[in-house]
């Protein structure tokens, strides 16, 4: 990080000059700024973009809103939606991070005799966002040299945390290779998409995506992942 006040002089060298990171809740936001502090005492935080971390709101409409209230400034050229989420069994175990390959809505649709229907199928639009992808894996490779648990997948946006096996199974049967869930990337990232923005997304990883056990969740264990995590932030945006 760097200080604020001049971001275009301070980072000659980096291709992002503000960031906008956009998290659920304040314990979220903390944990993003204490990585984000780590960075910022190592070598090359001079020419680092500035990051702002500014809270969303629990669920796509509220982090929608919050988003694209942010953005009206025209500062930022990259946004990224920070947080906890449940990761899928076999893919994104507890403690685990996941950097989203694609945003989607995975229950912007219908229900129909067949069985859910997407937008994209109904002929409204589309249910995924696409991410900056070079930047994603980029991201993905930095954690994964630094040695803590990463992968590279889809992201699915619920309004309602899944809660029992069966959701959990149609959802990994419908969304090939999906690895987290979690409720405010595609509210962030449509607002972003909107614009032109490029977007990502982290999840860190405080529960298993299946029957609820809220006593389970380990969101200590969660909220030091996405400090690690964006604490090798900056340096992945110079490169
Ligand atoms: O109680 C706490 O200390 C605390 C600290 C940080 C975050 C929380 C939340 O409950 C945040 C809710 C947030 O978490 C995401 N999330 C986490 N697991 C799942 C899941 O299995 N399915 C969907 N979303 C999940 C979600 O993005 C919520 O906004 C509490």
């Amino acid at each position: 990080m760097t200080n604020q006040n001049n971001p275009q002089e301070q980072n000659p060298r980096s291709a992002y000059k503000r960031v906008l990171i956009m998290t659920a809740v304040d314990a979220e936001r903390e944990a993003v700024l204490r990585g984000l502090g780590r960075a910022a005492s190592t070598a090359g935080a001079d020419i680092a973009p500035v990051v702002d971390v500014r809270l969303a709101g629990v669920g796509p409409a509220r982090a929608a809103a919050s988003t694209a209230s942010e953005l009206a400034s025209g500062a930022y050229d990259l946004v990224v939606s920070a947080g906890i989420g449940g990761g899928f069994e076999g893919c994104a175990p507890i403690g685990s991070l996941v950097v989203a390959s694609e945003i989607i809505a995975a229950d912007l649709g219908a229900e129909t005799p067949d069985g859910f229907a997407s937008v994209d199928e109904l002929g409204f639009g589309s249910a995924a966002v696409a991410v900056a992808g070079s930047l994603a894996t980029g991201w993905t490779a930095a954690l994964q040299a630094a040695g803590l648990p990463a992968c590279y997948g889809p992201v699915l946006t619920l309004s309602t945390v899944t809660g029992t096996a069966a959701t959990a199974k149609l959802l990994a049967e419908r969304i090939r290779g999906a690895a987290a869930e979690a409720m405010e990337g595609f509210g962030v990232a449509a607002a972003a998409h909107r614009l032109g923005i490029p977007v990502l997304e982290i999840r860190a990883i405080s529960n298993r995506i299946g029957p609820r056990q809220r006593e389970l969740w380990k969101i200590g264990e969660a909220l030091q992942a996405l400090e690690e995590a964006c604490s090798i932030l900056p340096e992945v945006l110079q490169t």
